[in-house]
């Protein structure tokens, strides 16, 4: 069953197209990831599917419910945890979950347990007298995603979630977004990190309000044509620069090492070393490796080296 399903959903904020004709589905139970860097479109995507901001034109479903004409009803049915999500910091953790439980008109009868069982899924129960203000970074954004699920959503929408989050916590966050899935609850999340979309079963990439690619992470690697050569050599930096100079594929430089895409493998070798070579850049190394999400971004979008 599909969840989310949007048909050419398009916002504009006067001449800026932020959101241009979007059409995807996300079916039930799927962690479904909107990927791309800043100011692709990701928040809009995400206001838009959840009631908070009406298209300029195209349409969105929710479970089953018109994203303009029944905006309230999906409140109901949805967790949305946005960039600024309101926690109060002079509460404790287990207030700001009953101060959303309240919010969302959670039944008293059972509501300590459903809490109780909230705290102890997101690792929460020992820091529970504890202030919001008080927590770290990662537990904060725990503490953000209890309070989305209080009122048991069968859609959950993330925005950036572990955005500034360290690593370790990143890793626990994703551990309880596993579990939900095991749940059914079907997870809308966005990301700028291409190693979180990488966790996601499948991804949107996103850039200037378009959709480049939507596939599973796999599909999206696959859809670089040709091979990718790893160069290894002696100044880089300008290396990059010759190599992007001449007829080659896309030219993408990775700290020290260079990245080739070239359509044939022996032709690409010999390119690079003549290119090389005639510059007295001496070459360390080049070989043939498996493509990463970023090196289909930096293809997909030139301009872009870094999301
Ligand atoms: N209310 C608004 N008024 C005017 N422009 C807006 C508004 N909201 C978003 N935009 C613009 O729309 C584009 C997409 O913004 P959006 O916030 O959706 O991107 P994003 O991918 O979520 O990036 P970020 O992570 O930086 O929020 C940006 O150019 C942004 O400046």
């Amino acid at each position: 069953m599909e969840t989310v399903r949007t048909r050419a959903l398009t916002r504009r904020f006067g001449d800026l197209v932020a959101l241009d004709q979007l059409n995807l589905a996300v079916e039930e139970g799927e962690i479904f990831g909107l990927v791309g860097p800043d100011g692709a479109g990701k928040t809009t995507t995400m206001r838009l599917l959840t009631g908070i901001l009406e298209p300029s034109s195209g349409e969105a479903w929710v479970d089953g419910l018109h994203a303009v004409r029944e905006a309230e009803a999906i409140k109901d049915r949805i967790g949305y945890m946005s960039q600024r999500f309101g926690l109060y910091p002079d509460l404790t953790v287990i207030e700001n979950i009953d101060f959303y439980a309240d919010l969302y008109e959670v039944p008293k009868a059972g509501r300590n347990e459903r809490i109780e069982r909230l705290l102890a899924f997101s690792n929460l129960t020992p820091f529970k007298r504890r202030l919001a203000g008080n927590l770290s970074g990662g537990m904060k954004q725990k503490l953000g995603l209890a309070c989305a699920l209080v009122h048991t959503p069968r859609v959950l929408f993330l925005d950036e979630p572990t955005n500034g989050v360290d690593p370790v916590s990143r890793r626990d966050f994703w551990r309880i977004l596993y579990q939900l899935q095991q749940e059914r609850v079907t997870i809308f999340v966005s990301t700028a990190y291409l190693d979180e979309a990488e966790r996601c079963n499948r991804i949107g990439l996103l850039h200037r309000g378009r959709l480049m690619a939507c596939d599973t992470v796999d599909g999206v690697k696959g859809l670089l044509q040709g091979a990718l050569l790893e160069v290894r050599c002696d100044s880089p930096r300008r290396a990059a620069i010759l190599l992007r100079a001449t007829d080659l594929g896309g030219v993408a430089l990775f700290g020290d090492r260079i990245h080739v895409l070239v359509p044939d493998i022996d032709q690409g070798r010999l390119s690079i070393e003549a290119v090389l070579r005639a510059e007295g850049i001496p070459c360390h190394g080049l070989q043939v490796i498996e493509p990463s999400l970023e090196d289909v971004f930096t293809s997909a979008i030139p301009a872009v080296t870094h999301v």
